[in-house]
């Protein structure tokens, strides 16, 4: 991995026509870290939020990037037909929407915004095998993922709360419908516009990095996200709570082992000591809710296929143990029928997961 601002800048182009969709806490600073560079302009595809965002923008607090008060991207728009504009077609699509592949298809939704063979589209989004519909849908785009670790969230109407620095490690899901060299240039690019907008003023402790592996910084990010988002959504416990509990010891490190092991199965198993810096990097204190836990807790659907339920679908392909892994799946799948019940909206056909 290396530093995307370190790499050669192109400052005198055009700026970069960029689309966001899912401005929520990661889009939102996406969306302001892309304008920062200087070097983009961001229409940000808004529904719920769309009418008081157009008139009073975003209020944010930001570990990054100071307070702001009103801020906007270039365009709002409240839906994707709307973001098109003739003849200027979106270089980048940028992706911040939960993943729920049961519930809405991410290339039917951002279709309209795709001019075949010139956008590149950027999943910045948790789970496994999500870019694997994009590519059959756009055979002939670029295919960009990133791995976000950041502490950002929407707090009542137009805040953002944004107490984690933002680590975004991007990496291209190189095909066959591509030049790769042009795969590579386009990945190399959206890395140089982002790591600019990390580094202006007011922006401290931001940073994006390029990998040349990005199956690997996925199944990377699962051991935390197949994890420590399961198990505190199941025990209702915040990371420390986790962590404090004896849970740690007796769940949490022994599940990603498991994790390792179908990464490992699988080809592309990450750095054995990434076990022990996730379980370990935050103190027994941290409040930290994980994203999956604040979906259960505020009534929204949760991520639980493509963080769980993917990877446990290679284990079983592979011939690989996960005595845990899979009772916390299962315990999940029940937990989801009982919301659903209750709402009377059963989303969960629990056939087309198993
Ligand atoms: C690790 C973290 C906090 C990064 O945003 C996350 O992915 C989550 O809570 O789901």
């Amino acid at each position: 991995m290396d530093h995307g601002n370190t790499l050669n800048s192109t400052p005198n182009q055009r700026k970069r026509n960029i689309c966001l969709i899912g401005s929520g806490g990661v889009g939102t600073i996406a969306s302001l870290v892309l304008e920062k560079s200087g070097r983009a302009e961001v229409t940000a595809v808004l529904r719920s939020k769309f009418a008081v965002i157009r008139e009073r923008g975003w209020d944010i607090e930001s570990v990054d990037h100071g307070c702001l008060k009103g801020w906007r991207p270039t365009r709002v728009v409240s839906n994707i037909v709307d973001a098109v504009v003739p003849n200027e077609p979106f270089d980048f699509i940028v992706i911040t929407t939960k993943q729920l592949p049961e519930a809405y298809s991410v290339a039917e939704l951002v279709k309209p915004a795709v001019s075949p063979g010139h956008t590149s589209i950027v999943l910045i989004q948790n789970g496994l095998d999500i870019e694997v519909p994009i590519i059959a849908a756009f055979p002939n785009n670029t295919v960009i993922s990133g791995i976000s670790m950041i502490g950002s969230r929407v707090n009542g109407e137009n805040c953002i709360i944004h107490d984690g620095p933002d680590d975004l490690v991007i990496g291209t899901h190189f095909h066959d419908g591509k030049d790769r060299t042009v795969q590579h240039q386009q990945t190399r690019e959206f890395v140089n516009i982002y790591a600019a907008g990390t580094v202006g003023p007011g922006a401290i402790s931001g940073k994006c990095t390029f990998t040349d592996n990005m199956l690997v910084a996925r199944w990377q990010k699962l051991l935390w996200n197949s994890t420590f988002n399961t198990l505190c959504t199941l025990l209702r416990m915040d990371v420390g709570e986790l962590q404090s509990s004896g849970g740690r010891e007796t769940l949490l490190i022994p599940a990603m082992w498991e994790v390792y092991a179908i990464a490992k199965a699988v080809g592309h198993a990450p750095a054995k000591e990434m076990i022990h810096h996730y379980a370990y990097r935050s103190s027994n204190d941290c409040r930290y809710r994980p994203s999956m836990l604040l979906d259960l807790e505020n009534n929204r659907p949760m991520e639980l296929e493509v963080l769980l339920g993917n990877p446990l679908r290679k284990a079983k392909q592979n011939g690989v143990s996960t005595p845990i892994l899979s009772t916390v799946y299962e315990l999940l799948k029940v937990e989801k029928w009982r919301i659903d019940h209750e709402k009377g909206t059963n989303i969960l056909d629990t056939q087309k997961f198993s």
